[in-house]
């Protein structure tokens, strides 16, 4: 369907309604009209899918009731106007919810209610042309290329992600903050056969504990203080499509239970009421957290981890991807400068270092507030290690889960991040962290810290 033209059939066993209608309609240059005066002569032409069909309800050979079943099963896009010479309100109600567009009446004013009618279904093709070209750039975006990475390791990770496309295998998505778990879930979704249909992300850690389950599964009006309306929840708005559940190791324990119900039954009811909604959705989780230590220290049920565990997908941090870091760092160079109006900048060789060396607590999102800045200090189209700002990262980032590590191997962590953000000065670190240089120099023979974490080569 071109945006400007629409196809309209009219079937009408009136001849002089009918050639009234066609008349009337064909003064729209947009309409391209055809006439049909029974139902038999319509069902040979409904293969060509027209945009709209107005319909008369009784014909000779056919009810309008029929009618809009066939039209419905063969051309599901087309949308159906009822011209009926009875004002039955329960029959256009009946009509409507079988999907009718709309109903009117034959009197003095059905011309001109019809081209009422018309023009809102224009409006109506234009948002869905316009609905329908933005889902086709977003899939764009989110492709396989939107993962930038070379290394051994996030190539393990297209292969899982392309596997994951192919099927509809729940999938769990883990990986330290910033890691690109999001952006994994996205291109899973819009590589599959349902990227037509929508990728709903739903963060639990950012959502209050009392709402989650309304935002979840949806809630009644009045069924609790604040439910003023009646909302479908997230679940039902994913429906066919993909839901992507961020956070889930925070899922509070007793609606870990209710999701399981969900999952297996693959039908929900709304907070308030019995009614059950079949579901159709395919859903991802990611998690920060080691889930499996989760269970074992009771904070998550073994039931739905297994329920949940589907294809395991994690995403190595930045500082074991080597030099997908350059990759990118160019990428995102490339993006900022092109958004800003700005001449594009390359790296120099000690910035290309600086940034190899940089262990990334906040992984890629790190990066890109890294470059971007440096993009911005740089005054010429060369970006130097002076341009390199070390961007703190909020407290807690780069604390790992309790029990994860043991304490040796956390003060390891805290003593190399220390070094990677002070150029490798071991004396400048022994005086911050209060510890003996020759510990660190220990520490270094061992092979327990590295000077050059990255080995990458630089061009
Ligand atoms: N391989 C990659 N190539 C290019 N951009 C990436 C890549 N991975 C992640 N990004 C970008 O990095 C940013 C962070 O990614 P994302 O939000 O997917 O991470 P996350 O692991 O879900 O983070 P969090 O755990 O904090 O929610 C986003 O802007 C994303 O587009």
């Amino acid at each position: 369907m071109k945006s400007d033209t629409h196809n309209i059939y009219i079937v009408e066993d009136d001849e002089f309604y009918g050639s009234m209608l066609e008349h009337y309609l064909s003064l729209n240059p947009d309409y391209q009209v055809k006439r049909f005066s029974s139902a038999a002569g319509f069902l040979k032409s409904i293969h060509e899918k027209p945009d709209v069909v107005t319909l008369d309800y009784s014909l000779p050979d056919s009810t309008g009731d029929k009618l809009l079943q066939q039209i419905t099963e063969v051309s599901p896009d087309t949308r159906v106007i009822m011209i009926s010479g009875q004002n039955d309100i329960q029959v256009a109600v009946d009509l409507m919810k079988k999907g009718a567009f709309a109903y009117i009446v034959k009197n003095e004013e059905t011309k001109d209610r019809l081209w009422m009618v018309l023009e809102t279904l224009s409006s109506h093709f234009a948002m869905q042309q316009k609905i329908k070209s933005l889902q086709h750039e977003v899939a764009k975006k989110y492709n396989f290329k939107s993962i930038i990475g070379n290394s051994a390791a996030i190539r393990k990770v297209f292969d899982l992600i392309e596997k994951a496309s192919n099927t509809n295998i729940t999938v769990s998505i883990t990986g330290e903050t910033g890691t690109g778990k999001e952006l994994a879930a996205k291109s899973i979704h819009f590589n599959s056969a349902r990227k037509d249909k929508p990728f709903v992300a739903v963060n639990i850690a950012a959502i209050p504990r009392d709402l989650i389950e309304s935002e979840l599964f949806g809630h009644e009006k009045g069924s609790f203080t604040g439910a003023v309306a009646r909302r479908i929840g997230k679940f039902e708005e994913a429906h066919k499509g993909t839901l992507f559940l961020d956070e889930i190791g925070e899922l509070d324990f007793n609606l870990q239970a209710k999701l399981l119900r969900v999952l297996q039954e693959k039908e929900l009811s709304r907070i308030g009421t019995n009614e059950v909604v079949a579901i159709d959705v395919r859903i991802i989780v990611a998690t920060h957290k080691n889930l499996a230590l989760e269970v074992k220290k009771g904070n998550f049920r073994e039931d739905l981890y297994y329920r949940l565990l589907g294809l395991p997908v994690h995403l190595p941090p930045l500082r074991e991807r080597d030099s997908d870091v350059l990759l990118i760092a160019r990428h995102f160079i490339e993006a900022f400068c092109k958004e800003n109006g700005l001449p594009d900048k390359q790296l120099s060789v000690e910035a290309k270092k600086l940034l190899l060396q940089h262990p990334y607590p906040g992984n890629i999102r790190q990066l890109k507030s890294m470059v971007e800045l440096a993009c911005v200090l740089s005054n010429s189209n060369e970006i130097l290690p002076e341009h390199i700002e070390e961007i703190q990262m909020p407290d807690g980032v780069n604390v790992p889960d309790e029990g994860q590590l043991t304490l040796k191997q956390h003060n390891t962590r805290i003593i190399q991040q220390c070094l990677d953000a002070n150029n490798f000065d071991v004396l400048k670190v022994a005086r911050i962290l209060d510890i003996g240089k020759s510990t660190i120099y220990r520490m270094i023979n061992n092979g327990e810290l590295i000077l050059y974490k990255n080995t990458a080569k630089v061009n």
